[in-house]
């Protein structure tokens, strides 16, 4: 069975550490999936690059705002050296507009980025067209002060600098635009013609060497920001699943997913059903069979019951020993009714091998309720659901077991009177 990891969003924003709705997402744990490029220093798996991509977006769009507006006044501040070699002139002027155009594509980026708070895609583009605006407006800087050509290759250096390390953007995107504008440069510089040849290698190794520090350090750190998603990933995952089924573990429901749903479905007004199931006589697998085999049965339920919940929506919990818990939002207790009898006939008719050639058959019980907080306004300990989930599933058991008990959960105590026996 593979064994997931719980990335989710909100709407797009569910990452290793904060979740909303959105059931067993599950992009497998195993290493494989966390490749990272050589190249790119990207994760080889799309979703998991998208989930960390989006973990990070409120720290990327930060840095991006501060290295923006940062590198357009130092783009503005430098016009004294313009205004210096050139005087109070048009072309001086001309200059200026062409810094100006830098700070305000600049400032548009973070504009931009402030208005769409979770697009991945708009803080790369924008810085990318930021780094092409700031690199292009550069060309006629170099024109127009062609005698201080030595100290442009130096600004085009830490330029180079900046992209690669500075500004957050796709290690790729930050490539190509390093390369190229440094080759535009050191095209412009030879057209000039004011270096001499050894002045002209000197330039060429130097913005050489800029680049590849500033793509290798980056590269670097990407690498070691994934690595560190990845352990924080797979230590989510163990302190969240159950081994053994890959299920979502007690402490997940209690501390995450219980408060998060009831919240959602109270906020919305909004139905929630909870099923607590329980294997019938399941000690008597284990004593006849064996606990290997008890562990095949446990496995085969909980493939059953994941089978047939929605994906992406509900959630599956194993809550202890053989005792398993549904979680269904927008739900209504006809609704969760109706897939606890589907469950309990499923199983029925399921066997699973135990040993070569040999099968068992197991049965389950059902506890079914539903708290419909259009209905529900008084506030309720959120375990007040679980437990009536929990007596429900043992009145089944009182009852023969192999059925379903259901209740409505209207938040009170005594007020239960929805009450419905199933099976
Ligand atoms: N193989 C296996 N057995 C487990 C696991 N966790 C709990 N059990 C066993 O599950 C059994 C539960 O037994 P009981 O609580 O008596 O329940 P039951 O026999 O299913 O009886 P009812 O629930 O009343 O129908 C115990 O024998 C536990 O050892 C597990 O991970 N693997």
């Amino acid at each position: 069975m593979s064994v997931g990891i719980r990335l989710q969003y909100p709407p797009f924003t569910r990452l290793a550490g904060s979740s909303v709705s959105g059931g067993d997402v599950s992009p497998p744990v195993h290493d494989a999936a966390f490749a990272i490029s050589r190249l790119s220093a990207e994760f080889t798996d799309r979703t998991i690059e998208a989930h960390f991509s989006h973990h990070l977006l409120p720290q990327t769009k930060e840095q991006l705002r501060t290295t923006l507006l940062f590198c357009a006044a130092v783009y503005l501040v430098f016009a004294i050296t313009d205004v210096l070699a050139l005087g109070l002139s048009p072309l001086s002027l001309m200059l200026f507009g062409c810094r100006a155009a830098v700070a305000v594509v600049a400032v548009a980026s973070c504009v931009t980025n402030h208005l769409h708070p979770h697009s991945v895609g708009r803080v790369y583009l924008t810085a990318s067209v930021t780094e092409i605006v700031g690199m292009l407006a550069f060309a006629p800087i170099v024109l127009a002060r062609p005698a201080e050509l030595s100290w442009h290759a130096m600004s085009m250096g830490l330029m180079v600098l900046v992209v690669y390390l500075y500004i957050p953007n796709r290690l790729l995107y930050a490539l190509a635009i390093g390369v190229i504008s440094t080759l535009v440069f050191i095209a412009v510089a030879l057209v000039t013609g004011r270096l001499t040849g050894q002045e002209q290698l000197t330039m060429v190794m130097l913005l050489s060497l800029a680049n590849c520090f500033g793509f290798i350090a980056a590269r670097r750190y990407n690498i070691i920001r994934r690595e560190e998603f990845r352990v924080q990933s797979v230590l989510k995952n163990l302190s969240e699943r159950d081994p053994l089924t890959g299920c979502h573990n007690r402490r997940y429901l209690q501390q995450e997913l219980l408060n998060m749903e009831l919240s959602r479905a109270r906020r919305f007004r909004l139905s929630v059903a909870v099923i607590a199931c329980d294997i019938d006589y399941f000690k008597s697998v284990n004593d006849t069979y064996g606990h290997a085999a008890g562990d095949r049965v446990l496995v085969a339920f909980a493939t059953l019951l994941r089978g047939m919940i929605r994906e992406n929506v509900d959630n599956l919990i194993r809550f202890g020993g053989e005792e398993f818990l549904l979680v269904l939002p927008e739900t209504d207790l006809a609704g969760a009714v109706h897939l606890a009898e589907r469950m309990r006939a499923a199983l029925s008719t399921m066997t699973t091998e135990t040993t070569p050639g040999k099968s068992v058959g197991v049965t389950a019980s059902f506890g079914v309720t539903s708290v419909n907080f259009a209905n529900v306004a008084a506030r309720f300990p959120q375990e007040a659901v679980i437990e009536l989930a929990d007596q429900l599933l043992y009145a089944a058991k009182r009852d023969g077991r192999n059925t379903v008990k259901a209740l409505e959960f209207y938040g009170r105590p005594g007020l239960h009177v929805a009450s419905r026996a199933v099976g």
